[in-house]
């Protein structure tokens, strides 16, 4: 095994994947750096959730090594791999999933409570990320009494409040209207810049990918090049940012 870089806080290489016998990665090598947005594109079925899962450390590769903090993630047991999980990663999925028996901040504490955070502090973590997200006042509410965007902010919330080192968001705007789209992934991306949260984000979305620092490109389960960002789209994504998140 060769050690990754010091500065990429998620590092893979070769990673080979197949789901049932049908390819999902083949091949794939990256770093993330500390601090980094990064976006991962492709269209449907190129390996993007795949690619996501691997570096997560939800699934483990056929072949290949997945590094966080210069830590080998893919020679390590379920257990640990839950735990650093629930420790050091957020996960944002494209249906906001969250306990339909707990409130709006009992779920956006939910990984701090787990982690053994007091229910005090938990629920004043939750209810400041909830009040920058724009849905304090829903915060006694249950899901189903929520509106699709409303349930997916409790979702960024959750992983923000939890001071994850990653988040990891795998179309995460997939099921919003345009502008509610724009909206929460500004506040998603200028919150984990001003608080040094890497992000990793699947999209097909050109829009979306717009607004992260640097972009990679998925087909078939393997890299194809990288797109850099046009300076169009850094007026439009980081400086056209003004939340106060
Ligand atoms: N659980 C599974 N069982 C069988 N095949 C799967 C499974 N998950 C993914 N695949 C296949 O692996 C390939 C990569 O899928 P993956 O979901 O990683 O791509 P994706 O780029 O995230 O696509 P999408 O945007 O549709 O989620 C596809 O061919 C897909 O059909």
């Amino acid at each position: 095994m060769v050690a990754p870089p010091d500065n990429d806080v998620i590092w893979a290489r070769s990673l080979h994947h197949s789901h049932n016998g049908s390819p999902g990665l083949a091949g794939v090598s990256l770093g993330v750096r500390d601090g980094e947005v990064l976006a991962v594109t492709g269209p449907r079925g190129s390996g993007k959730t795949t690619l996501l899962h691997c570096l997560s450390g939800q699934l483990v590769p056929e072949q290949g090594e997945v590094w966080f903090n210069s830590v080998p993630v893919h020679t390590m047991g379920p257990r640990l791999r839950e735990r650093l999980r629930r420790d050091r990663f957020g996960w944002i999925a494209a249906e906001p999933q969250l306990v339909p028996e707990l409130s709006t901040w009992e779920n956006t504490a939910l990984p701090l409570l787990l982690r053994g955070v007091s229910h005090r502090a938990a629920k004043k973590a939750a209810t400041e990320w909830l009040e920058r997200l724009d849905i304090g006042p829903l915060a006694r509410k249950r899901p189903h009494a929520l509106l699709q965007s409303q349930r997916q902010r409790i979702s960024v919330a959750r992983a923000l409040a939890a001071s994850p080192s990653v988040i990891f968001a795998d179309e995460p705007t997939a099921t919003l209207h345009r502008a509610e789209r724009a909206q929460l992934l500004r506040t998603l991306t200028t919150a984990a810049r001003s608080h040094g949260i890497t992000v990793v984000l699947a999209t097909h979305d050109a829009e979306v990918a717009a607004l992260a620092d640097r972009v990679i490109g998925l087909l078939d389960g393997r890299r194809v090049t990288n797109v850099p960002l046009p300076a169009a789209s850094d007026t439009e994504g980081r400086s056209a940012c003004s939340l106060s998140v």
